[in-house]
């Protein structure tokens, strides 16, 4: 019989289904060291954001097929290492969303009306009435960052209280946005206009410490601010200095750069700032929700069954995979390429099969080309079971189309999209089934493998121009690998690829586009 280990408070529900296929031991608490030592002996992990599931872990856990991760979060667990050696990591996306929307909710009003103080004072046998004065949040100024699951729930129940809703998510479109009732800002506006800013983004590189001094700074003095999304996004020393300073009015937060929450500024502070323990998902239905959600998951998955929420594998069946393998990849990439065109803020996708491709068994492509367009959002959190969703969530309008005729390849794909920066095209094919080669972009012909880093001018084709933009380049110390102009007729429009060595430096895109000849430019990270 296989065995699970559950490391972290899970409610009974998903134990009785883990113990229908395996031996269940509950050992909450542990160690790092002594999670190390006996993880050797496990199937399968439950976890929720308590343990820290590293390589060390992992590498540990010689026998293990399965991470579980009852909640959203999987920024505790080395999900690169556990891809790595085999083992499938599974959430639950949707579980705790109500919970964790309340709770951010139910910190503005508390921080509105100086609940906990109010409460702590009242016990301690007085009667003050004068040092709780509130605000209203009537007709006062949401501006709520990360328009996702949670954020759309905090939007709705806003809207019904009265509030007016600002939002600042790039990866929504415009459309979507106004469903929920949310206008789309830029997010320094936000931060100048809300009364109250409420985080609901996921803790990635560029999100880590998103907000800082000079973020705070831009804020009302009588506005406020509550993460109930991860610790870290926000840079706690410069908050806990705005808020001691007066810049801002207060803050709420429930989670922590470090946690358990050590020696810290927040705690000295008054009753501007309320602080929970992680306390988002902690409710007896969300808790139930993604104690069932995750333990089927871990049952199917020792069953042999595929996962319906793998944050790190595809859940296709593997004849399918492998013969599609290497058009996956080009449907990713190009999905990626064009999102980054189209200015991220996509809401319409045209994915055009063609050729050999126009079969009904190259459905996976669409799911694929998805989950590329999705990945400058996601990261690591879109999957093949997840992208068509998570598009459909975002508003993103799919138009599939197949058209048997094979053009100059066998098979290729299509991918138009229209986002915040217009509507852009590109199309790619397979050289010898296995190389990804750029045919096409914006209706421009072109043959370039794919690169990391790529830069894409539109200009007109005239003597002179590829000699300016290599000077400017390598003046800016940008080395460029490979090159190749795209046109349609001789002494029109054109378009240049360019891979590069090194991302573009800041300022250089303007430069570029002050080219006489050079009508645009953009550059991607593939
Ligand atoms: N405090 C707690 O106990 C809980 C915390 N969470 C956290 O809440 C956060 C949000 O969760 P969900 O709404 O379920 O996720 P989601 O994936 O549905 O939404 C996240 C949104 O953030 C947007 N986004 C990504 N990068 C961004 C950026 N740089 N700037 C602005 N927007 C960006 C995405 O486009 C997406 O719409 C996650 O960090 C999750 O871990 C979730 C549940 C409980
Ligand atoms: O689901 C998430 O992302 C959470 O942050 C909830 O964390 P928890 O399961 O309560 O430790």
């Amino acid at each position: 019989m296989s065995k699970v280990l559950v490391s972290d408070p899970i409610d009974q529900a998903g134990i009785d289904i883990l113990s229908q296929v395996a031996t269940v031991d509950v050992k909450t608490g542990l160690k790092p060291a002594e999670l190390k030592e006996i993880i050797g002996e496990y199937d399968a992990l439950m976890i929720r954001s308590g343990t820290r599931v590293t390589q060390e872990i992992i590498e540990a856990g010689t026998q293990l097929k399965i991470i579980g991760r009852a909640g959203v979060g999987v920024d505790n667990v080395d999900v690169p290492t556990a891809t790595r050696r085999g083992i499938v990591v599974v959430n639950s996306p949707e579980g705790n969303t109500i919970a964790a929307a309340e709770h951010a909710l139910a910190m503005m009003l508390a921080l509105s009306r100086h609940i906990p103080d109010a409460n702590a004072s009242v016990k301690r046998g007085a009667w003050d009435r004068n040092s709780f004065i509130g605000a209203e949040v009537y007709k006062k100024t949401l501006g709520i960052v990360g328009l996702g699951k949670i954020g759309s729930h905090v939007a709705a129940v806003a809207k019904a209280m009265g509030m007016k809703l600002l939002a600042y998510d790039p990866f929504i479109s415009n459309e979507r946005a106004e469903q929920i009732g949310c206008q789309l800002v830029e997010m320094d506006l936000l931060f100048q206009q809300a009364d109250y800013i409420t985080l609901h983004i996921p803790k990635t590189p560029e999100t880590t410490h998103l907000i800082n001094a000079v973020t705070l700074a831009k804020m009302k003095p009588t506005a406020r601010i509550i993460n109930c999304a991860r610790g870290g996004i926000i840079e706690e020393t410069a908050l806990a200095a705005a808020v001691k300073a007066g810049k801002i009015a207060g803050a709420a937060l429930d989670v922590f750069e470090s946690e358990p929450l050590g020696e810290s500024d927040l705690r000295s502070l008054g009753k501007e700032i309320i602080l929970t323990p992680h306390l988002g998902a902690s409710t007896t239905e969300a808790q139930v929700n993604v104690a069932i959600d995750v333990a089927e998951q871990i049952r199917d998955v020792l069953l042999g069954l595929p996962a319906r929420s793998a944050v790190n594998i595809p859940g296709l069946g593997p004849d399918v995979l492998e013969e599609l393998k290497p058009y996956m990849q080009l449907a990713e990439t190009l999905g990626n390429l064009v999102g980054q065109l189209a200015g991220g803020r996509v809401e319409l996708l045209n994915v055009r099969l063609q050729g050999e491709l126009a079969t009904n068994k190259s459905q996976p492509l669409v799911v694929a080309s998805l989950k590329g367009l999705l990945y400058q959002a996601l990261r690591e959190r879109v999957n093949y079971v997840n992208a068509s969703i998570e598009a459909k969530e975002r508003g993103i309008r799919v138009i599939e189309t197949r058209d048997a005729s094979a053009r100059d390849y066998a098979g290729s794909l299509h991918l138009e999209a229209t986002g915040s920066l217009g509507t852009h095209s590109v199309t790619g094919a397979l050289l010898g089934d296995k190389e990804i080669h750029l045919t096409d972009v914006d209706g421009f012909p072109i043959n370039v493998p794919p690169s990391k880093y790529m830069l894409f001018t539109l200009h007109r084709d005239m003597p002179g121009i590829i000699g300016k933009l290599g000077s400017l380049l390598g003046s800016f110390n940008v080395n460029i690998a490979s090159m190749q102009v795209g046109r349609k007729i001789v002494r029109g429009d054109a378009v240049m690829a360019l891979s590069i060595d090194d991302p573009l430096p800041d300022g250089i895109l303007a430069e570029i586009t002050k080219v006489p000849g050079i009508r645009d430019a953009f550059t991607v990270t593939l």
